[in-house]
């Protein structure tokens, strides 16, 4: 039995030898390697902090300490330490565990995360709890290098600093975020990595001064202001020190014993502390040294290649077809600037930045940073392409409305991930985009159905002068293989295209749900039902002559969106039908209003009835409400 299978909680961890715990730190790469083989999921964040997440466990008092991990995508050797070791193939599926943290998960979970630079906050909120109400135990927030560049991390140390309460920060330094790591804070961390020279004086210096003999005691101030003046030079952590934390490290985030006395020093200290880790991300991944590729792998892949196997051809993704239109249309205008929030990979542009440079800004995790950068650039003529997945650009809502569209700024938001996301579970959803930018004044807001769409909408997008511009596609494969960006024309500003015409019921239907509507409306004729369908590809501004001339011959309507149903577009469109023809009856058809968990997309589209047998009973119920009112 290996020393993993005999750990059922941390109190276990904390009965070990040290050569045990390395022998444990070798059983948890293992059963992470070989776990995530099957299941995929985030592997090289996991990998990196091994040895920190046993030192962690074995050293402070968990669960009555609380350990907060932020983003929660690297705590699968946690989830393993802390008795979920033998639910792990249930990693990211549904009602398995999730890849992030949930306090409905465990009593090991102090917090729930998914989202980046929460934790310093979080724990510092529990540290303040746990102060008014007068209890005993350690608040640790374990946050990494790339998240450390999100202003919400700022905000936390610069108030936990201030608080001068009990809290320690755990710095995890593997100068990456997803992709290698930006920035200013990120050289400065590079730069105390490269500097162990100011540890060394420090100690000494210390040293002399507390062993001076007699004659020379008067002379301790003097010096110590000297360390004080000398530290702003050399000290590895002087802007955390500034800020108002003990800072401790660089220290090697594999070295087991370092950890585990650097822990047990500082653990039993009561003002704001900052350990400095330095880890390697992917650390033992057989398929070699971590990349960009490495953060996260799909379900079924070969650990010795890190490649998916029984891949299935079929139509390139949406983020795929997205980043190459968005190169392309980047050769044709040089006034064309692309943002990414610490996401090149994942949203597709790193093409993009490779062919141009200079036109290409990664601000890190700071999405509300990157909108009000992007508004600035257009205030100078640049056009601003913001390439955010849906839910991570809820962060900036604010820099939506305060920043780009008050100004009525020509920002395009190119949202990606929007809708169900599947195995990233609720979290991760895109379900509330529709709903967020319909409320903002002065923006465009659009979804296509298909991959020429989304580009005809990029280029509209790109060429709209009179404020800002959003679009939204999916995490799925976009159902066409779109020709060459040269090729595909602006989508005509605030037009639907009605692509079916029948006589009873007519289908509003968003993106990704136009293509579901023509299956269902299929059906549909086949039991004599003959329906409309029209894609509703601007959602703001609405297509006010289709609309009439659809209410003037269908006594009924129904919306069909992916996202959630509160103040969507069938929300917003039911106003203003109601309005323009009191006597059409209609009906709205998207997400409730509930959080969706894990599942893969396509089953998730199916059990909330957005597939076309979904689509087909909510037009038949429409139908004959009104044969029942009748
Ligand atoms: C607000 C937000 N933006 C973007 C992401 C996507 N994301 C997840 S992990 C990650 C990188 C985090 O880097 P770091 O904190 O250094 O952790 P590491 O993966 O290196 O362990 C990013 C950008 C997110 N989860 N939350
Ligand atoms: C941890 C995190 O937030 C990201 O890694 C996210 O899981 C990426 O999602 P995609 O797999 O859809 O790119
Ligand atoms: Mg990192």
């Amino acid at each position: 039995m290996s020393i993993l299978e005999s750990i059922n909680s941390p109190a276990d961890v904390r009965a070990l030898s040290r050569d045990e715990l390395r022998t444990l730190a070798q059983d948890v790469r293992d059963r992470l390697i070989d776990v995530c083989s099957r299941t995929g999921g985030h592997i090289g964040a996991g990998l990196g902090v091994v040895e920190l997440t046993i030192a962690l466990h074995a050293v402070f008092d968990t669960p009555t300490d609380q350990l907060v991990w932020d983003v929660g995508h690297q705590a699968y050797p946690h989830k393993l330490l802390t008795g979920r070791n033998s639910r792990m193939e249930t990693l990211r599926q549904e009602d398995g565990l999730s890849g992030f943290l949930k306090r409905t998960e465990s009593e090991y979970d102090t917090f729930g995360a998914g989202h980046a630079a929460t934790a310093i906050s979080a724990a510092l909120g529990m540290a303040a709890g746990r102060d008014v109400l007068g209890e005993a135990f350690k608040a640790v927030a374990i946050i990494g290098d790339g998240s450390l560049g999100s202003g919400l991390a700022y905000e936390g140390l610069n108030n936990a600093g201030h608080s001068d309460r009990d809290i320690i920060v755990v710095l995890n330094d593997n100068e990456m975020s997803i992709a290698p790591n930006v920035g200013a804070m990120h050289k400065y961390l590079t730069s105390i990595q490269r500097n162990p020279l100011y540890n060394r004086l420090r100690s000494r210096i210390g040293e002399l001064v507390d062993n001076a003999p007699a004659p020379f005691t008067g002379v301790s101030t003097l010096v110590r202001k000297w360390e004080e003046s000398v530290k702003s030079f050399l000290t590895p952590g002087v802007l955390f020190e500034e800020l108002g934390f003990r800072y401790f490290g660089p220290i090697d985030g594999h070295d087991i014993d370092a950890l585990v006395e650097t822990f047990n020093a500082v653990r039993d200290m009561n003002t704001p502390r900052l350990v400095h880790v330095i880890t390697q991300k992917g650390r033992g991944f057989p398929a070699g040294e971590h990349g960009e590729k490495w953060h996260a792998l799909p379900p079924g892949h070969d650990p010795a290649t890190g490649k998916q196997l029984n891949v299935s051809a079929g139509n390139p993704a949406y983020t795929a077809v997205y980043g190459k239109g968005l190169t392309e249309l980047g050769a044709e205008r040089q006034d064309l600037a692309v943002i990414t929030a610490a996401m090149p990979g994942g949203t597709g542009t790193t093409a993009f930045g490779k062919a141009y440079p200079n036109r290409f800004f990664d601000v890190g995790i700071a999405e509300g940073h990157g909108v009000t950068f992007a508004s600035g650039l257009a205030t100078r003529g640049v056009r601003p392409v913001v390439t955010i997945y849906s839910t991570f650009l809820q962060r900036g809502y604010d820099n939506i409305i305060h920043d780009a569209a008050l100004q009525k700024l020509p920002v395009v938001f190119a949202m990606d991930r929007a809708g169900l996301v599947g195995e990233d579970g609720e979290t991760h959803m895109g379900l509330y985009d529709i709903a967020y930018m319909l409320s903002v004044p002065n923006m465009t807001v659009t979804a296509p159905r298909n991959g020429t769409e989304m580009l005809g909408l990029l280029r509209a997008g790109v060429e709209h002068l009179d404020g800002p511009f959003c679009l939204r596609y999916p995490r799925d494969a976009s159902p066409d293989v779109p020709p060459a960006m040269s090729e595909i024309p602006a989508t005509p500003y605030g037009t639907w295209e009605v692509l079916r015409r029948g006589r009873e019921v007519a289908i509003l239907a968003v993106g990704t749900m136009v293509d579901t509507a023509l299956k269902a409306a299929d059906d549909l004729a086949a039991e004599g039902l003959d329906v409309t369908v029209v894609n509703c590809r601007y959602l703001k501004p609405y297509d006010a002559v289709t609309l009439n001339a659809i209410l003037s011959n269908h006594g009924h309507v129904l919306m069909v969106e992916e996202g959630t149903v509160v103040n969507g577009f069938g929300a917003y469109m039911s106003a203003i039908i109601h309005r323009l023809a009191p006597a059409v009856r209609t009906a709205v058809h998207g997400v409730p209003d509930q959080i969706v968990y894990a599942a893969p997309r396509k089953k998730q589209l199916a059990s909330l009835g957005l597939d076309a047998p979904g689509i087909a009973a909510r037009v038949r119920a429409l139908h004959a409400s009104e044969a029942m009112a009748d």
